[in-house]
């Protein structure tokens, strides 16, 4: 598990986009959402998704990704993870990927709670054996009871997210690859949720995780990357990144969260807004 690395090497992606008008667009357009819109050498309109991405990830590793709609961050996600090649460039990565990307993929509606939970299981890598062993536990965490004996097409969509969501934080995965999606559960199961997603990040070897959640971002990962218009703007703290990319105020939510997650490992209360006196205060 300790010699878990990710990889890339001036990675790019480019979209073809084979149906698009090239007289209608301007030789390279600069939008607030979306990557580079631009056309290649045989004239067709491409999407520079991404461009030159220099990424080394070793074990321990949690790197959260910020970023404007389109900027790239589910493609970096989907090249970390294999399902795409990058155009050019390359990308290495040692060791089993779990990618979360939908929460709902390869749940099956006409099998039951149960039956999907073994599945989604082995999706993510893990053997029939091992899931049949943490059925149970996950079964718990939902609080579906009976339900779980019926097809998942019985359930509301907040139920199918709990499956899912017990399913993917039990699984032991080297390199844990999350994108955002799994806000869809009452508040209170969600407080459940975040305390085993933290457990699941904890055993990982590496996470990257996109999200425009900048609590969850603080409460998993202690590193991020501002991904701009398909580049790496800056890489830093989570605060660090966050105050550059949105401004004080989020930084200071940041804080905040950090703060809390910080005390809760010490066991000392967080007086809101509280920071220790320095000399500077006189
Ligand atoms: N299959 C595809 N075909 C063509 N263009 C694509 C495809 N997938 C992504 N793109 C384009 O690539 C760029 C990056 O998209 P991506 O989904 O990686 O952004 P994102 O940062 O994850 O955005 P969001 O925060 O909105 O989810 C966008 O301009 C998008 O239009």
């Amino acid at each position: 598990m300790s010699d878990v690395r990710v990889d890339t090497w001036g990675a790019c992606v480019d979209f073809p986009i084979f149906d698009a008008k090239t007289r209608s667009l301007k030789k390279s357009v600069l939008g607030a959402a979306g990557g580079v819109i631009g056309a290649n050498a045989s004239n067709v309109v491409v999407v520079e998704a991404l461009k030159d991405i220099d990424l080394h990830l070793q074990h321990g590793d949690r790197v959260g990704l910020v970023g404007h709609n389109g900027a790239g961050k589910s493609t970096l996600l989907r090249v970390l993870s294999g399902i795409y090649e990058p155009t050019r460039g390359s990308c290495r990565v040692q060791g089993r990927v779990a990618p979360v990307f939908d929460l709902g993929v390869g749940m099956d509606p006409e099998i039951s709670g149960y039956e999907n939970i073994v599945i989604r299981g082995m999706f993510l890598g893990m053997s029939r054996k091992e899931m049949l062993r943490k059925t149970d536990e996950i079964a718990e965490f939902t609080e579906l009871g009976d339900y779980l004996n019926m097809p998942l097409r019985t359930y509301s969509t907040g139920m199918r997210v709990r499956v899912a969501l017990g399913v993917v934080t039990s699984i032991d995965p080297e390199i844990l690859i999350l994108d955002e999606g799994i806000g869809a559960v009452d508040a209170e199961f969600m407080k459940k949720a975040r305390v085993r997603l933290q457990e699941l990040v904890k055993r990982s070897g590496i996470l990257v995780f996109a999200s425009h959640s900048n609590e969850f971002l603080a409460q998993l990962c202690d590193r991020a990357l501002w991904i701009d218009h398909g580049q790496v703007r800056m890489d830093g703290g989570i605060e660090e990144v966050v105050g550059a990319y949105e401004g004080p105020d989020a930084a200071k939510h940041v804080r905040t969260v950090l703060d809390e997650i910080a005390a809760e490992q010490t066991g000392t209360p967080v007086v809101p807004g509280s920071r220790p006196v320095t000399e500077a205060d006189g």
